[in-house]
């Protein structure tokens, strides 16, 4: 028999996730089976069916629409909506969160989101933004699944007058999450993840239009062709509209840098494939191969 004394006291004593979908469930089920993360768990969302879905999945202690009414005695609340409404949720909690509680978002942008929240914050509550550098193309509850962390980034954006104490606690969040965790700051994650996930998104929904475009243009029947190749594009292209809209517009000026670049790039392979430039194509490929042998290495260590 073991004693219930031996159990590590958890990180905190309640917290209270708003928005359980894909990453706040996934947040919740870990808590939920490991214990370590909080006492008590709470989620909030404005949707009623979800809420009912997060109670019939047993993730959490409480489930409420009530945002303010949850957090007034959190000690940690997690922001997990799109992030065009993260500045009215946080409008909403910051006003009822109990001195020294901190607050935390995963928002998959990090300028336009610490932008949003700014206005509202008071100095008794600490705010340490992060985003989570783990997903699947599903959205709302039951996309949530207790190993979506394992071995994934958690990049932290501090900001300047983030406590080095409320840093070290959301690291321990992920950490026992099962990610690994790095700062940096707003701007350069914003750049990161404008190349590493805004812009593949950006250009699997467009080729997913362009032959959908074509089928109608032809009525044939491109798409029943579609192989491996074009299948994972529609796996990103899957990905939910109102998140991915969000990110975009929110992302705006990066975005649109990486998005030049690549069309400066994609415009030089054309220019190889119509003179025949064996060497500048197989040079291209090799180096994308290679990206995906890192990066297979990587996952595995
Ligand atoms: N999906 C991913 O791969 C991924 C990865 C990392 C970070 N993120 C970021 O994390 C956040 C959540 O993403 P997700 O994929 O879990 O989205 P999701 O659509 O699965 O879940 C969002 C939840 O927020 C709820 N919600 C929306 N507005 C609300 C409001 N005003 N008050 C309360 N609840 C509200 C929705 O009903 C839903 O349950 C987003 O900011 C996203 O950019 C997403
Ligand atoms: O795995 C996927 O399907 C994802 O889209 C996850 C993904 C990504 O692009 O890598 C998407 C958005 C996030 O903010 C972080 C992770």
């Amino acid at each position: 028999m073991t004693d219930s004394s031996d159990a590590p006291t958890p990180l905190f004593d309640k917290l209270v996730v708003i928005g359980p979908g894909l990453i706040g469930a996934s947040v919740l089920h870990r808590a939920r089976r490991d214990k370590t993360i909080a006492r008590q768990l709470v989620a909030v969302d404005i949707n009623p069916a979800f809420r009912e879905r997060v109670r019939e999945l047993r993730i959490a202690d409480e489930v409420t629409g009530d945002a303010a009414a949850a957090v007034a005695d959190a000690d940690c609340v997690l922001l997990c909506v799109p992030v065009g409404a993260m500045g009215e949720v946080a409008a909403t909690v910051i006003p009822a969160m109990k001195p020294g509680a901190i607050l935390t978002d995963t928002g998959s942008t990090k300028v336009a989101v610490i932008e949003a929240i700014s206005p509202f914050l008071r100095p008794d509550i600490p705010y340490v933004p992060a985003h989570p550098m783990a997903g699947t193309e599903y959205s709302g509850p039951d996309a949530g699944f207790a190993t979506l962390f394992d071995n994934r980034w958690c990049l932290l954006t501090p900001l300047p007058d983030s406590s080095s104490e409320s840093v070290e606690t959301i690291t321990a969040l992920w950490r026992l999450c099962g990610a690994r965790t790095r700062d940096m700051t707003p701007e350069h994650h914003d750049r990161v993840c404008a190349i590493v996930s805004h812009l593949p998104h950006l250009l699997a929904f467009t080729i997913c239009g362009t032959a959908d475009d074509l089928a109608d243009e032809t009525r044939s029947e491109v798409l029943e062709f579609a192989a491996s190749g074009f299948r994972d594009f529609t796996r990103i292209a899957a990905s939910d509209p109102i998140m991915w809209r969000d990110i975009f517009l929110s992302n705006r000026e990066a975005i649109l840098e990486m998005l030049s670049r690549f069309l400066e790039d994609a415009q030089a392979m054309a220019r190889a494939i119509r003179w025949g430039d064996s060497d500048y194509i197989v040079d291209r490929i090799e180096r994308g191969r290679s990206i995906r042998r890192s990066l297979l290495e990587n996952r595995q260590a």
